[in-house]
């Protein structure tokens, strides 16, 4: 779809005998939250993979801001706007939570920093890395040791690292998995916020945050996209409720 910011297109991967992806495709709007739910083991990290560029796919295309980038490696991928929400065990726990997202500012700045003199450099890293923690609320906690954040605090520098690269679409893996009530509504409101400006594909299991936050939702089951859609029109679908929803419908 020429509107549509990543496009997946009859993606394949196996492990062994077990074929994860299963001819997948599908495409996501350039602003919003497009989510894939699916029970467990239904292949939702490795399709994440799969786009980030961590793991090949055995067939298929993938098609990210007007390019193929099936074949590109992770990095370059992260250049052209694809950011992965890092793992808490990416966030440095000796380091603030600026120097946290400057660090990440700097290595996705590359060259481009060089031009500055150290010290105008590092003013300027330090105001980007301190603008990304202002849009994830952190910046009163700029500061603080990553490794003294509350779990929903690190979820939010995780988020700001994300956003200091620029991105254009932000892949989120469970972003609310161990978060407790209150943070799981903190961050519901931030990514209900992030949404306006970014495109995000959200795995996510807590349906609820789900069919709150997603413009577009994708239903996979051992592999397969059993349906793609508006969440009334997924919630309502026989399939879904069947193979998945039906638990809690
Ligand atoms: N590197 C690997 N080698 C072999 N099998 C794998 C590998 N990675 C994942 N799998 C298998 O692929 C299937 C899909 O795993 P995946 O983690 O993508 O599912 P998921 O939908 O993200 O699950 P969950 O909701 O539990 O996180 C599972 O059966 C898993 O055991």
């Amino acid at each position: 779809m020429a509107d549509s910011i990543l496009a997946l297109e009859g993606l394949r991967k196996r492990f062994g005998g077990l074929t994860v992806t299963d001819d997948v495709s599908l495409s996501v709007a350039p602003r919003g939250i497009h989510a894939v739910i699916g029970p467990n083991g239904a292949g939702k990290t490795t399709l994440i993979h799969q786009i980030s560029g961590t793991l090949r796919p055995d067939a298929g295309q993938i098609r990210f801001a007007g390019r193929e980038v099936t074949h590109l490696p992770l990095h370059r991928r992260a250049r052209l706007g694809l950011a992965r929400s890092f793992q808490i065990t990416a966030v440095l726990p000796g380091f603030s939570a600026l120097e946290n997202v400057a660090l990440a500012v700097q290595a996705g700045a590359g060259s481009s920093f060089r031009f500055f003199r150290p010290a105008a450099g590092e003013a300027r890293l330090n105001a980007a890395a301190m603008a990304a923690l202002e849009q994830v609320g952190l910046a009163p906690r700029a500061g603080v040791k990553a490794g003294a954040l509350s779990h929903g605090e690190k979820r939010q520098l995780e988020l700001a690292i994300a956003l200091a690269l620029r991105p254009k679409l932000l892949l989120l893996d469970e972003p609310l998995a161990g978060a407790g009530p209150e943070e799981t509504e903190r961050l519901i409101l931030l990514l209900g916020r992030l949404k306006a400006d970014y495109a995000i594909l959200l795995v996510e299991h807590d349906m609820q945050a789900v069919f709150a936050l997603a413009e577009a939702v994708s239903v996979l089951v051992y592999g397969r996209l059993i349906a793609s859609g508006a969440p009334e029109a997924i919630r309502a679908d026989p399939a879904v409720r069947a193979a998945y929803l039906g638990e809690d419908a």
